[in-house]
């Protein structure tokens, strides 16, 4: 699938902070329509707070935000908060709630925020249970009865309730065994084509970022280090680099994808 080189999250300037902790400074990234852009990091480099900045849950210290052209930090609450729904996030935890169904869990989004009764709801919340691969008497469990796939894929439902344009997910297939977790990468790359979304991805799975990343946003130093292909951002000479991609994790990985021929460029 060809992806377009129209920017459609433009961060400009971008500076978090907490206290005295520095989290990004002047961080300068574009995320295209249409791909899917992995984020990754050392631990604490800020991924999650790109994340929440990016969607509108924190008010960062300086900087500029554009999505879908707008910048989201000047515009009037109403205007901010629908450009808001036109996006989706996959939360690490899954952040269903957990004394509703699935059902319910994905419902909800539809009945507040697109103002739904609960048999419309319900209607198109099956749909979307369906999209993501679980059977349909999964409607009716609750979070407690599902295993972490079920729950991931409960949650990708629920971040896919509103038919987004744009996927935000912080850690997709953490805890999920080998098995889920291509599964997961293969249904993400799924539904980008089918529904031409734009993914923002965090992630510390090499595997992830071997198979499913069109591009790899690397975060070092409170910024965007390289935003590139993977070819050019593993081969970069900078010591958190080589150590992650060219360490016997990222090897392997290399060498999985070599062997099946699956390959980031093969999607585009
Ligand atoms: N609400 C908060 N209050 C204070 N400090 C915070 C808050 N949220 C994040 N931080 C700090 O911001 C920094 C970046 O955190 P963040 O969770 O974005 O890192 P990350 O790159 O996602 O890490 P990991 O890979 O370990 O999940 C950390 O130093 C963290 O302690």
């Amino acid at each position: 699938m060809v992806t377009s080189t129209e920017a459609i999250i433009k961060v400009r300037g971008l500076r978090n902070q907490f206290g005295n902790n520095v989290v990004h400074q002047d961080l300068d990234l574009d995320v295209c329509r249409g791909e899917i852009l992995g984020v990754v990091g050392g631990s604490g480099t800020g991924k999650s707070v790109l994340l929440r900045s990016i969607v509108g849950l924190m008010t960062p210290a300086a900087g500029e935000i554009n999505l879908f052209g707008k910048n989201l930090l000047a515009l009037p609450s109403a205007e901010r908060a629908a450009l808001e729904q036109r996006v989706g996030v996959l939360f690490q935890q899954g952040a269903l709630f957990s004394s509703l169904t699935v059902l319910e869990n994905i419902s909800l989004p539809l009945i507040e925020h697109a103002g739904l009764t609960r048999t419309e709801a319900g209607e198109i919340a099956r749909v979307k249970i369906a999209l993501t691969g679980l059977s349909a008497h999964a409607a009716d469990l609750y979070p407690s009865d599902l295993s972490g796939g079920m729950i991931k894929r409960a949650s990708l439902a629920r971040a896919l309730a509103l038919d987004p344009d744009i996927l935000f997910l912080d850690e997709p297939t953490a805890g999920l065994d080998p098995i889920g977790a291509a599964a997961f990468d293969q249904l993400l790359m799924t539904l980008r084509d089918a529904f031409n979304l734009t993914v923002f991805l965090v992630t510390h799975d090499l595997d992830t970022l071997y198979t499913a990343c069109d591009r790899i946003a690397v975060l070092s130093q409170k910024k965007v280090l390289v935003a590139d292909r993977l070819e050019v951002v593993a081969n970069l000479n900078d010591p958190w680099i080589q150590d992650y991609f060219q360490g016997p994790r990222g090897r392997s990985a290399f060498q999985a994808v070599e062997r099946t021929g699956a390959s980031p460029t093969h999607h585009q």
